[in-house]
Protein backbone atom coordinates (compact mmCIF):
# COMPACT_ATOMS: atom_id res chain seq x y z
CA UNK A 1 0.00 0.00 0.00
CA UNK A 2 1.24 3.76 -0.85
CA UNK A 3 2.42 5.31 2.51
CA UNK A 4 0.77 8.85 1.16
CA UNK A 5 -2.73 9.80 1.29
CA UNK A 6 -4.29 10.52 -2.44
CA UNK A 7 -6.71 13.63 -2.79
CA UNK A 8 -9.46 12.72 -4.88
CA UNK A 9 -11.89 15.03 -6.45
CA UNK A 10 -15.22 13.47 -7.64
CA UNK A 11 -16.92 14.81 -10.57
CA UNK A 12 -20.80 13.98 -10.32
CA UNK A 13 -19.81 13.39 -6.57
CA UNK A 14 -24.25 12.88 -6.90
CA UNK A 15 -24.57 10.55 -9.01
CA UNK A 16 -24.22 6.80 -8.98
CA UNK A 17 -20.66 6.52 -10.11
CA UNK A 18 -19.73 9.35 -7.44
CA UNK A 19 -21.92 8.27 -5.03
CA UNK A 20 -20.19 5.10 -4.88
CA UNK A 21 -17.16 6.49 -4.98
CA UNK A 22 -17.86 8.69 -1.64
CA UNK A 23 -18.27 5.16 -0.03
CA UNK A 24 -14.99 3.37 -1.63
CA UNK A 25 -13.18 6.60 0.02
CA UNK A 26 -14.99 6.64 3.22
CA UNK A 27 -14.16 3.54 3.88
CA UNK A 28 -10.59 3.53 2.80
CA UNK A 29 -9.39 6.58 5.29
CA UNK A 30 -5.81 7.73 5.50
CA UNK A 31 -5.45 5.79 1.83
CA UNK A 32 -8.25 8.08 0.21
CA UNK A 33 -9.44 11.72 0.69
CA UNK A 34 -12.09 13.80 -1.53
CA UNK A 35 -10.40 16.83 -1.20
CA UNK A 36 -13.10 18.73 -3.56
CA UNK A 37 -16.95 17.63 -5.18
CA UNK A 38 -19.16 18.41 -8.27
CA UNK A 39 -22.24 18.25 -8.96
CA UNK A 40 -24.92 18.97 -11.08
CA UNK A 41 -27.90 20.40 -9.25
CA UNK A 42 -28.89 17.86 -6.24
CA UNK A 43 -27.83 20.06 -3.61
CA UNK A 44 -28.88 18.26 -0.64
CA UNK A 45 -27.48 15.20 -1.52
CA UNK A 46 -24.13 17.25 -2.15
CA UNK A 47 -24.31 19.02 1.58
CA UNK A 48 -24.94 15.53 3.20
CA UNK A 49 -21.46 14.49 1.13
CA UNK A 50 -19.92 17.40 2.94
CA UNK A 51 -20.94 16.82 5.89
CA UNK A 52 -19.77 13.18 5.84
CA UNK A 53 -16.81 13.51 3.83
CA UNK A 54 -15.74 17.00 4.81
CA UNK A 55 -14.03 18.33 1.34
CA UNK A 56 -12.41 21.93 0.70
CA UNK A 57 -14.29 22.48 -2.45
CA UNK A 58 -17.75 22.38 -3.85
CA UNK A 59 -18.98 23.01 -7.58
CA UNK A 60 -22.77 23.01 -8.58
CA UNK A 61 -22.91 23.68 -12.31
CA UNK A 62 -26.72 24.78 -12.33
CA UNK A 63 -27.01 28.08 -11.37
CA UNK A 64 -30.07 28.19 -9.64
CA UNK A 65 -29.51 25.51 -7.42
CA UNK A 66 -26.20 26.81 -6.77
CA UNK A 67 -27.92 30.17 -5.50
CA UNK A 68 -29.93 27.77 -3.22
CA UNK A 69 -27.55 25.65 -2.10
CA UNK A 70 -24.66 28.09 -1.30
CA UNK A 71 -25.82 29.33 1.65
CA UNK A 72 -26.38 26.04 3.46
CA UNK A 73 -22.86 24.32 2.24
CA UNK A 74 -20.65 27.76 2.92
CA UNK A 75 -21.93 27.40 6.59
CA UNK A 76 -20.29 23.39 6.67
CA UNK A 77 -16.87 25.83 6.07
CA UNK A 78 -16.32 24.92 2.24
CA UNK A 79 -15.62 26.68 -0.87
CA UNK A 80 -18.49 26.74 -3.32
CA UNK A 81 -18.43 27.45 -6.50
CA UNK A 82 -21.43 28.05 -8.58
CA UNK A 83 -22.63 27.92 -12.39
CA UNK A 84 -21.43 27.20 -15.90
CA UNK A 85 -17.80 26.13 -15.66
CA UNK A 86 -17.77 25.25 -11.56
CA UNK A 87 -16.53 21.72 -12.24
CA UNK A 88 -14.23 22.47 -14.85
CA UNK A 89 -12.83 24.94 -12.21
CA UNK A 90 -13.02 22.64 -9.40
CA UNK A 91 -11.57 19.35 -11.84
CA UNK A 92 -7.95 21.61 -10.99
CA UNK A 93 -8.37 21.90 -7.08
CA UNK A 94 -4.56 22.15 -5.53
CA UNK A 95 -4.38 19.15 -3.08
CA UNK A 96 -5.36 16.78 -5.84
CA UNK A 97 -3.55 14.33 -7.56
CA UNK A 98 -6.31 12.20 -9.09
CA UNK A 99 -10.01 13.26 -10.57
CA UNK A 100 -12.54 10.85 -10.85
CA UNK A 101 -14.66 11.88 -14.27
CA UNK A 102 -18.18 10.61 -13.60
CA UNK A 103 -20.24 13.50 -15.00
CA UNK A 104 -22.67 12.16 -17.43
CA UNK A 105 -22.78 12.77 -20.95
CA UNK A 106 -20.51 15.28 -23.14
CA UNK A 107 -20.73 17.42 -20.52
CA UNK A 108 -18.33 15.72 -18.63
CA UNK A 109 -15.95 16.33 -21.63
CA UNK A 110 -14.27 19.96 -20.64
CA UNK A 111 -13.79 18.96 -16.43
CA UNK A 112 -11.89 15.92 -17.67
CA UNK A 113 -9.76 18.02 -20.34
CA UNK A 114 -9.49 20.34 -17.22
CA UNK A 115 -7.68 17.64 -14.92
CA UNK A 116 -5.71 16.56 -17.45
CA UNK A 117 -4.24 19.77 -18.38
CA UNK A 118 -3.69 20.50 -14.67
CA UNK A 119 -1.54 17.26 -14.57
CA UNK A 120 -3.64 14.79 -12.39
CA UNK A 121 -4.61 11.11 -13.28
CA UNK A 122 -8.42 11.12 -14.34
CA UNK A 123 -10.13 7.74 -13.33
CA UNK A 124 -12.31 7.94 -15.90
CA UNK A 125 -16.11 7.03 -15.81
CA UNK A 126 -17.22 9.87 -18.47
CA UNK A 127 -16.77 7.21 -21.33
CA UNK A 128 -18.53 9.94 -23.68
CA UNK A 129 -15.50 12.70 -23.42
CA UNK A 130 -13.36 10.20 -25.02
CA UNK A 131 -16.23 8.90 -27.40
CA UNK A 132 -16.41 12.72 -28.78
CA UNK A 133 -13.05 13.48 -28.79
CA UNK A 134 -10.83 10.51 -27.73
CA UNK A 135 -7.97 11.87 -29.87
CA UNK A 136 -7.67 15.47 -27.47
CA UNK A 137 -8.16 13.31 -24.38
CA UNK A 138 -5.35 11.14 -24.39
CA UNK A 139 -3.04 13.68 -26.64
CA UNK A 140 -3.79 16.11 -23.21
CA UNK A 141 -3.13 13.11 -21.12
CA UNK A 142 0.25 12.24 -22.86
CA UNK A 143 0.99 16.09 -23.17
CA UNK A 144 0.85 16.32 -19.40
CA UNK A 145 2.44 12.77 -18.37
CA UNK A 146 -0.50 11.74 -16.66
CA UNK A 147 -2.38 8.64 -16.95
CA UNK A 148 -5.75 7.94 -17.37
CA UNK A 149 -7.35 4.99 -15.84
CA UNK A 150 -10.66 3.43 -16.97
CA UNK A 151 -13.31 2.62 -14.55
CA UNK A 152 -16.17 1.59 -16.51
CA UNK A 153 -16.18 -2.29 -15.64
CA UNK A 154 -15.43 -3.76 -18.94
CA UNK A 155 -12.12 -1.32 -19.96
CA UNK A 156 -11.32 -1.72 -16.22
CA UNK A 157 -11.17 -5.84 -16.48
CA UNK A 158 -9.29 -4.82 -19.78
CA UNK A 159 -7.12 -3.01 -18.33
CA UNK A 160 -6.33 -5.34 -15.23
CA UNK A 161 -5.60 -8.40 -17.64
CA UNK A 162 -2.87 -5.81 -19.93
CA UNK A 163 -1.17 -5.19 -16.85
CA UNK A 164 2.95 -6.41 -17.59
CA UNK A 165 1.27 -7.36 -20.66
CA UNK A 166 3.78 -5.89 -24.22
CA UNK A 167 1.08 -4.70 -27.25
CA UNK A 168 2.78 -7.71 -29.08
CA UNK A 169 1.01 -9.98 -26.97
CA UNK A 170 -2.59 -8.95 -27.87
CA UNK A 171 -4.23 -9.94 -30.07
CA UNK A 172 -7.97 -8.94 -29.74
CA UNK A 173 -10.19 -7.51 -27.10
CA UNK A 174 -13.76 -8.54 -25.92
CA UNK A 175 -16.14 -6.53 -24.06
CA UNK A 176 -18.92 -8.32 -22.42
CA UNK A 177 -22.21 -6.93 -22.61
CA UNK A 178 -25.26 -8.32 -20.53
CA UNK A 179 -28.11 -7.79 -23.49
CA UNK A 180 -30.26 -4.99 -21.38
CA UNK A 181 -33.33 -5.30 -20.51
CA UNK A 182 -34.72 -6.63 -23.77
CA UNK A 183 -32.67 -9.10 -24.91
CA UNK A 184 -34.60 -11.68 -26.74
CA UNK A 185 -37.30 -9.58 -27.16
CA UNK A 186 -38.76 -9.04 -31.00
CA UNK A 187 -38.62 -5.92 -32.44
CA UNK A 188 -42.36 -5.28 -33.03
CA UNK A 189 -42.70 -5.17 -28.93
CA UNK A 190 -40.26 -2.47 -28.55
CA UNK A 191 -42.78 0.07 -29.68
CA UNK A 192 -44.42 -0.32 -26.78
CA UNK A 193 -41.07 -0.10 -24.14
CA UNK A 194 -41.48 2.39 -21.61
CA UNK A 195 -38.60 4.84 -19.69
CA UNK A 196 -39.73 2.73 -16.75
CA UNK A 197 -38.76 -0.43 -18.52
CA UNK A 198 -35.60 0.64 -19.93
CA UNK A 199 -33.96 2.12 -16.61
CA UNK A 200 -34.23 -1.40 -14.88
CA UNK A 201 -31.12 -3.14 -16.22
CA UNK A 202 -31.34 -6.59 -15.02
CA UNK A 203 -27.62 -6.66 -13.49
CA UNK A 204 -26.33 -3.02 -12.34
CA UNK A 205 -27.88 0.12 -10.86
CA UNK A 206 -26.91 3.14 -12.60
CA UNK A 207 -27.83 6.58 -14.02
CA UNK A 208 -30.58 7.16 -16.82
CA UNK A 209 -28.96 7.72 -19.30
CA UNK A 210 -26.67 4.76 -19.18
CA UNK A 211 -29.06 2.60 -18.39
CA UNK A 212 -30.95 3.60 -21.38
CA UNK A 213 -28.03 2.95 -23.84
CA UNK A 214 -27.61 -0.68 -22.05
CA UNK A 215 -31.00 -1.15 -23.23
CA UNK A 216 -30.39 -0.48 -26.77
CA UNK A 217 -26.80 -1.49 -26.37
CA UNK A 218 -25.32 1.56 -27.34
CA UNK A 219 -23.73 1.80 -24.16
CA UNK A 220 -21.33 -1.22 -25.83
CA UNK A 221 -21.23 0.55 -28.90
CA UNK A 222 -19.44 3.93 -27.00
CA UNK A 223 -17.62 1.41 -24.91
CA UNK A 224 -15.95 -0.05 -28.45
CA UNK A 225 -14.78 3.91 -29.26
CA UNK A 226 -13.96 3.97 -25.21
CA UNK A 227 -11.57 0.91 -25.77
CA UNK A 228 -10.13 1.77 -29.29
CA UNK A 229 -8.84 5.26 -27.40
CA UNK A 230 -7.94 3.58 -23.76
CA UNK A 231 -5.83 0.83 -25.98
CA UNK A 232 -5.11 1.93 -29.39
CA UNK A 233 -6.39 -0.80 -30.97
CA UNK A 234 -8.38 -0.64 -33.70
CA UNK A 235 -11.89 -1.31 -34.23
CA UNK A 236 -11.04 -4.96 -35.88
CA UNK A 237 -9.39 -6.15 -33.01
CA UNK A 238 -12.32 -4.81 -30.24
CA UNK A 239 -15.21 -7.48 -30.15
CA UNK A 240 -18.03 -8.06 -27.65
CA UNK A 241 -19.91 -11.22 -26.86
CA UNK A 242 -23.31 -10.78 -24.91
CA UNK A 243 -23.12 -12.22 -21.13
CA UNK A 244 -26.06 -11.57 -19.62
CA UNK A 245 -24.72 -12.51 -15.70
CA UNK A 246 -22.06 -10.02 -16.06
CA UNK A 247 -19.70 -11.40 -13.67
CA UNK A 248 -16.96 -11.78 -16.67
CA UNK A 249 -16.17 -8.24 -17.76
CA UNK A 250 -13.92 -8.09 -20.32
CA UNK A 251 -11.91 -10.55 -21.99
CA UNK A 252 -8.13 -10.44 -24.09
CA UNK A 253 -7.09 -13.00 -26.52
CA UNK A 254 -3.02 -13.29 -26.57
CA UNK A 255 -1.21 -14.03 -29.66
CA UNK A 256 -0.38 -17.95 -28.38
CA UNK A 257 -4.56 -18.64 -28.54
CA UNK A 258 -4.79 -18.13 -24.79
CA UNK A 259 -7.58 -15.92 -23.33
CA UNK A 260 -7.83 -14.09 -19.54
CA UNK A 261 -10.39 -12.29 -17.93
CA UNK A 262 -11.21 -10.49 -15.18
CA UNK A 263 -14.29 -12.15 -13.46
CA UNK A 264 -15.95 -10.06 -10.28
CA UNK A 265 -19.50 -9.67 -9.28
CA UNK A 266 -21.40 -6.75 -10.56
CA UNK A 267 -20.18 -4.29 -8.26
CA UNK A 268 -18.72 -0.96 -9.53
CA UNK A 269 -17.32 -0.30 -5.84
CA UNK A 270 -14.45 -2.51 -7.06
CA UNK A 271 -12.97 -1.09 -10.59
CA UNK A 272 -13.87 2.55 -8.88
CA UNK A 273 -11.61 1.42 -5.86
CA UNK A 274 -8.84 -0.21 -8.38
CA UNK A 275 -8.70 3.69 -10.73
CA UNK A 276 -8.27 5.17 -7.31
CA UNK A 277 -6.24 3.31 -5.90
CA UNK A 278 -4.00 2.01 -9.00
CA UNK A 279 -0.87 0.78 -8.99
CA UNK A 280 -1.80 -0.41 -5.86
CA UNK A 281 -5.08 -2.20 -5.04
CA UNK A 282 -6.97 -1.50 -1.73
CA UNK A 283 -8.38 -4.21 0.81
CA UNK A 284 -11.56 -6.21 -0.19
CA UNK A 285 -15.31 -4.24 -0.42
CA UNK A 286 -17.05 -5.81 -2.12
CA UNK A 287 -18.56 -10.15 -1.84
CA UNK A 288 -16.71 -12.63 -2.68
CA UNK A 289 -17.40 -13.93 -6.11
CA UNK A 290 -18.98 -17.45 -5.53
CA UNK A 291 -18.90 -18.84 -8.62
CA UNK A 292 -21.64 -22.38 -7.58
CA UNK A 293 -24.03 -20.04 -6.39
CA UNK A 294 -23.98 -18.15 -10.21
CA UNK A 295 -24.00 -21.02 -11.70
CA UNK A 296 -23.75 -20.95 -15.19
CA UNK A 297 -22.21 -18.59 -17.65
CA UNK A 298 -23.43 -17.88 -20.81
CA UNK A 299 -22.31 -16.39 -24.11
CA UNK A 300 -24.09 -15.17 -27.12
CA UNK A 301 -23.62 -13.40 -30.13
CA UNK A 302 -25.21 -9.80 -29.93
CA UNK A 303 -28.60 -9.24 -31.92
CA UNK A 304 -27.86 -6.10 -34.06
CA UNK A 305 -30.77 -6.27 -36.06
CA UNK A 306 -33.09 -5.89 -33.26
CA UNK A 307 -30.46 -3.52 -31.23
CA UNK A 308 -28.55 -1.47 -34.41
CA UNK A 309 -26.98 0.89 -32.20
CA UNK A 310 -23.97 -1.15 -31.73
CA UNK A 311 -22.97 -1.20 -35.65
CA UNK A 312 -23.81 2.27 -35.75
CA UNK A 313 -21.06 3.16 -33.29
CA UNK A 314 -18.72 0.60 -35.21
CA UNK A 315 -19.66 2.53 -38.37
CA UNK A 316 -19.04 6.08 -36.59
CA UNK A 317 -15.47 4.81 -35.34
CA UNK A 318 -14.69 3.31 -38.96
CA UNK A 319 -15.55 7.24 -40.58
CA UNK A 320 -13.83 8.72 -37.41
CA UNK A 321 -13.26 12.63 -37.26
CA UNK A 322 -16.06 14.04 -36.07
CA UNK A 323 -18.04 10.73 -36.89
CA UNK A 324 -18.42 9.48 -32.62
CA UNK A 325 -19.13 13.10 -31.58
CA UNK A 326 -22.46 13.62 -33.90
CA UNK A 327 -23.59 9.76 -32.91
CA UNK A 328 -22.35 10.61 -29.45
CA UNK A 329 -24.90 14.01 -28.96
CA UNK A 330 -27.49 12.46 -31.34
CA UNK A 331 -27.98 9.72 -28.51
CA UNK A 332 -27.57 12.01 -25.94
CA UNK A 333 -30.73 13.99 -27.41
CA UNK A 334 -32.77 11.07 -28.81
CA UNK A 335 -32.36 9.50 -24.75
CA UNK A 336 -33.42 12.25 -23.22
CA UNK A 337 -36.31 12.66 -25.61
CA UNK A 338 -37.31 8.82 -25.00
CA UNK A 339 -37.30 9.77 -21.06
CA UNK A 340 -39.20 12.75 -21.68
CA UNK A 341 -42.12 10.65 -23.36
CA UNK A 342 -40.94 12.68 -27.06
CA UNK A 343 -39.65 9.28 -28.79
CA UNK A 344 -40.35 5.84 -29.02
CA UNK A 345 -37.42 3.37 -27.70
CA UNK A 346 -36.82 2.22 -31.49
CA UNK A 347 -37.15 5.79 -32.05
CA UNK A 348 -33.25 6.36 -30.24
CA UNK A 349 -31.73 4.27 -33.09
CA UNK A 350 -33.57 5.91 -35.86
CA UNK A 351 -33.11 9.56 -34.76
CA UNK A 352 -28.85 8.82 -34.17
CA UNK A 353 -28.59 6.69 -37.67
CA UNK A 354 -30.70 9.81 -39.86
CA UNK A 355 -28.24 12.15 -37.93
CA UNK A 356 -25.01 10.10 -38.37
CA UNK A 357 -26.02 10.11 -42.39
CA UNK A 358 -26.85 13.36 -42.41
CA UNK A 359 -23.14 13.73 -41.11
CA UNK A 360 -20.17 13.91 -43.27
CA UNK A 361 -17.37 13.67 -40.99
CA UNK A 362 -14.64 16.47 -40.35
CA UNK A 363 -10.99 15.46 -39.26
CA UNK A 364 -10.74 16.84 -35.68
CA UNK A 365 -8.05 19.36 -34.77
CA UNK A 366 -8.53 20.74 -31.83
CA UNK A 367 -11.92 21.36 -29.19
CA UNK A 368 -14.15 23.62 -31.13
CA UNK A 369 -14.31 20.88 -33.91
CA UNK A 370 -15.93 18.42 -31.70
CA UNK A 371 -17.88 21.02 -29.70
CA UNK A 372 -19.12 22.18 -33.52
CA UNK A 373 -20.41 19.02 -34.71
CA UNK A 374 -21.98 18.12 -31.18
CA UNK A 375 -24.28 20.97 -31.35
CA UNK A 376 -24.85 20.43 -34.96
CA UNK A 377 -25.85 16.46 -34.06
CA UNK A 378 -28.12 18.36 -31.40
CA UNK A 379 -29.77 20.51 -33.64
CA UNK A 380 -30.61 17.62 -35.86
CA UNK A 381 -31.21 15.40 -33.69
CA UNK A 382 -34.20 17.70 -31.96
CA UNK A 383 -35.28 18.68 -35.25
CA UNK A 384 -36.31 15.21 -36.10
CA UNK A 385 -37.68 14.28 -32.68
CA UNK A 386 -39.88 16.82 -32.98
CA UNK A 387 -41.09 15.86 -36.42
CA UNK A 388 -41.54 12.43 -35.40
CA UNK A 389 -43.52 10.00 -33.45
CA UNK A 390 -43.92 10.71 -29.32
CA UNK A 391 -42.75 7.66 -26.99
CA UNK A 392 -44.37 7.02 -23.56
CA UNK A 393 -42.46 9.19 -21.15
CA UNK A 394 -40.72 8.97 -17.86
CA UNK A 395 -43.50 8.78 -15.45
N1 LIG B 1 -23.41 4.09 -13.13
C1 LIG B 1 -22.55 3.16 -13.52
O1 LIG B 1 -22.52 2.07 -12.94
C2 LIG B 1 -21.59 3.42 -14.63
C3 LIG B 1 -21.46 4.67 -15.20
N2 LIG B 1 -20.53 4.91 -16.16
C4 LIG B 1 -20.39 6.24 -16.73
O2 LIG B 1 -20.18 7.16 -15.66
C5 LIG B 1 -20.79 8.42 -15.96
C6 LIG B 1 -21.78 8.77 -14.84
O3 LIG B 1 -22.81 7.79 -14.84
P1 LIG B 1 -23.86 7.72 -13.65
O4 LIG B 1 -23.15 7.94 -12.35
O5 LIG B 1 -24.61 6.46 -13.85
O6 LIG B 1 -24.80 8.95 -13.96
P2 LIG B 1 -25.83 9.71 -13.00
O7 LIG B 1 -26.86 10.28 -13.85
O8 LIG B 1 -26.22 8.83 -11.87
O9 LIG B 1 -24.93 10.88 -12.38
C7 LIG B 1 -24.46 11.92 -13.17
C8 LIG B 1 -23.66 12.91 -12.34
O10 LIG B 1 -23.24 13.97 -13.19
C9 LIG B 1 -23.70 15.22 -12.63
N3 LIG B 1 -23.93 16.12 -13.75
C10 LIG B 1 -24.80 15.96 -14.76
N4 LIG B 1 -24.69 16.99 -15.63
C11 LIG B 1 -23.73 17.80 -15.14
C12 LIG B 1 -23.15 19.03 -15.57
N5 LIG B 1 -23.55 19.63 -16.70
N6 LIG B 1 -22.17 19.58 -14.82
C13 LIG B 1 -21.77 19.00 -13.68
N7 LIG B 1 -22.28 17.84 -13.23
C14 LIG B 1 -23.25 17.26 -13.94
C15 LIG B 1 -24.94 14.86 -11.87
O11 LIG B 1 -25.23 15.87 -10.91
P3 LIG B 1 -26.70 16.08 -10.24
O12 LIG B 1 -27.26 14.71 -10.01
O13 LIG B 1 -26.35 16.80 -8.98
O14 LIG B 1 -27.51 16.90 -11.18
C16 LIG B 1 -24.47 13.55 -11.23
O15 LIG B 1 -23.62 13.82 -10.15
C17 LIG B 1 -21.45 8.26 -17.35
O16 LIG B 1 -20.57 8.72 -18.33
C18 LIG B 1 -21.62 6.75 -17.47
O17 LIG B 1 -21.62 6.32 -18.80
C19 LIG B 1 -19.69 3.93 -16.63
C20 LIG B 1 -19.80 2.66 -16.12
C21 LIG B 1 -20.75 2.30 -15.08
C1 LIG C 1 -21.29 -1.25 -15.08
C2 LIG C 1 -20.87 -0.88 -16.43
O1 LIG C 1 -19.71 -0.85 -16.75
C3 LIG C 1 -21.90 -0.55 -17.43
O2 LIG C 1 -21.36 0.13 -18.53
C4 LIG C 1 -22.46 -1.87 -17.84
O3 LIG C 1 -21.55 -2.45 -18.72
C5 LIG C 1 -23.78 -1.72 -18.48
O4 LIG C 1 -24.25 -2.93 -18.85
P1 LIG C 1 -24.40 -3.45 -20.35
O5 LIG C 1 -23.39 -4.53 -20.51
O6 LIG C 1 -25.81 -3.93 -20.35
O7 LIG C 1 -24.17 -2.31 -21.28
MN1 LIG D 1 -19.50 -0.66 -18.92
Amino acid sequence: MADRETGVVILGSTGSIGRQAAEVIARMPGRLRAVALAAGRDGARLLEQVRRLRPEAVALEDPEAGRAWRPALEREGVKVLVGPGAAEELAAWPGATRVLSAITGAAGLRPTLAALRAGRDVALANKESLVAAGALVTRQAAAAGVRIIPVDSEHSALFQCLQGRSPDEVERLVLTASGGPFRGWPAEALHRVTPEQAVRHPNWSMGAKISVDSATLMNKGLEVIEARWLFGLPASRIGVVVHPQSVVHGLVELADGATVAVLAPPDMRQPIQYALCYPERGPRLVERLDLAAVGKLTFEEPDTRTFPCLDLAYRALEAGGTAPAVLNAANEEAVAAFLAGRLSFPGIAETVAAVLAAHRPRPVTGLDDVLEADAWARDQARARVAAGAPGPGLR
